[in-house]
């Protein structure tokens, strides 16, 4: 699952070495650009969620997404990964400027996402739904899987090893034949998790992934997304509304307020930014 060296990275030692000296990075996390959101404006009639928004995400970063209530987080969250077309702006993905693409030719580019509200099949298993994220792998048509013989069985058996190491990453074994609709809400959001990586992505979107969580949830999931982030250097851009857990994990924190960027930088960054700061106590705007 580890993400393999690309040329752009090895021509990018030297962007490594500033973005370090830049944001006072950990250099085992950031790397070059892997996804450039330029000059982003999205409209709904005349509610104007997302006004001229620029930003990047490093490769193998932990990017947070913050800001108040309808700031236009989950917003730009729905145009990274294609549910919604912005009017105006741009998105480069791995170097290449992204044309208007479906969300599943999006998941197959390497772009896995979770949501707010938990989007399982409540019927299915853990393990069942967990494999649906292996959708985008695979590549056996109806006629081998049908047969259920030679390179669709190969193949079946490929994506269960995948499924089964992801369960015991997660540590959630004990509830692989457990329809998700039993589970507790923690364990819910930990199968969410699970479904995103089986699709090995490149870039893992989180929706507040712990919202609803009581505390010890909220550090088992903490420490997963860290673990995720360091055991397959999975690049992951999260919206969170908890602040202290936004500090303890992200690398980087762009603020939106009113659907407009008003802060970028690391958490200490971030946390000494006036605009940032009003925005917070909500100090009225012009
Ligand atoms: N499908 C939609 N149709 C119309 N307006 C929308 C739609 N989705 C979002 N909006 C509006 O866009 C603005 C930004 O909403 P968005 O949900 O992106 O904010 P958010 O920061 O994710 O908020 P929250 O933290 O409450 O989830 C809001 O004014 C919202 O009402």
């Amino acid at each position: 699952m580890s993400l393999p060296p690309t040329a752009e990275a090895a021509e990018n030692d030297d962007a490594y070495a500033a973005a370090e000296e830049e944001h006072g990075l950990n250099p085992r996390q950031v790397g070059p650009v892997i996804m450039d959101i330029r000059n982003i404006t999205l409209r709904f009639g005349g509610v104007v969620a997302i006004k001229d928004i620029s930003f990047d995400v490093r490769e193998g970063e932990i990017r947070a997404i913050i800001g108040p209530n309808g700031a236009g987080k989950s917003s730009m969250l729905n145009v990274i990964n294609g549910f919604y077309h912005p009017q105006e702006g741009e998105i480069w993905f791995r170097g290449k400027k992204r044309g208007a693409m479906k969300p599943h030719e999006i998941a197959k580019q390497g772009i896995a996402r979770t949501f707010q509200n938990i989007a399982l099949f409540k019927g299915m298993t853990t393990l069942d739904n967990i494999m649906t994220g292996r959708l985008t792998k695979m590549h056996k048509n109806m006629f081998w899987q049908a047969l259920w013989s030679g390179p669709a069985e190969a193949e079946e058996i490929e994506h269960r090893e995948r499924v089964e190491k992801i369960i015991d990453f997660l540590e959630i074994q004990h509830i692989r034949k457990t329809p998700v609709g039993r589970l507790p809400y923690g364990l819910q959001k930990r199968v969410e998790l699970g479904r995103a990586l089986a699709a090995e992505p490149q870039l893992l979107l989180l929706d507040e992934p712990m919202a609803g969580m009581n505390v010890e949830e909220k550090e088992d999931m903490c420490r997963f997304i860290l673990d995720v982030n360091e055991e397959f250097g999975t690049t992951i851009a999260l919206i969170e509304h908890d602040m202290g857990v936004v500090m303890d994990i992200a690398d980087r924190v762009v603020v939106l307020d009113y659907g407009r960027k008003i802060g970028d930088g690391t958490p200490d960054e971030v946390r000494k930014n006036q605009d940032v700061i009003d925005a917070y106590l909500g100090v009225a705007h012009d």
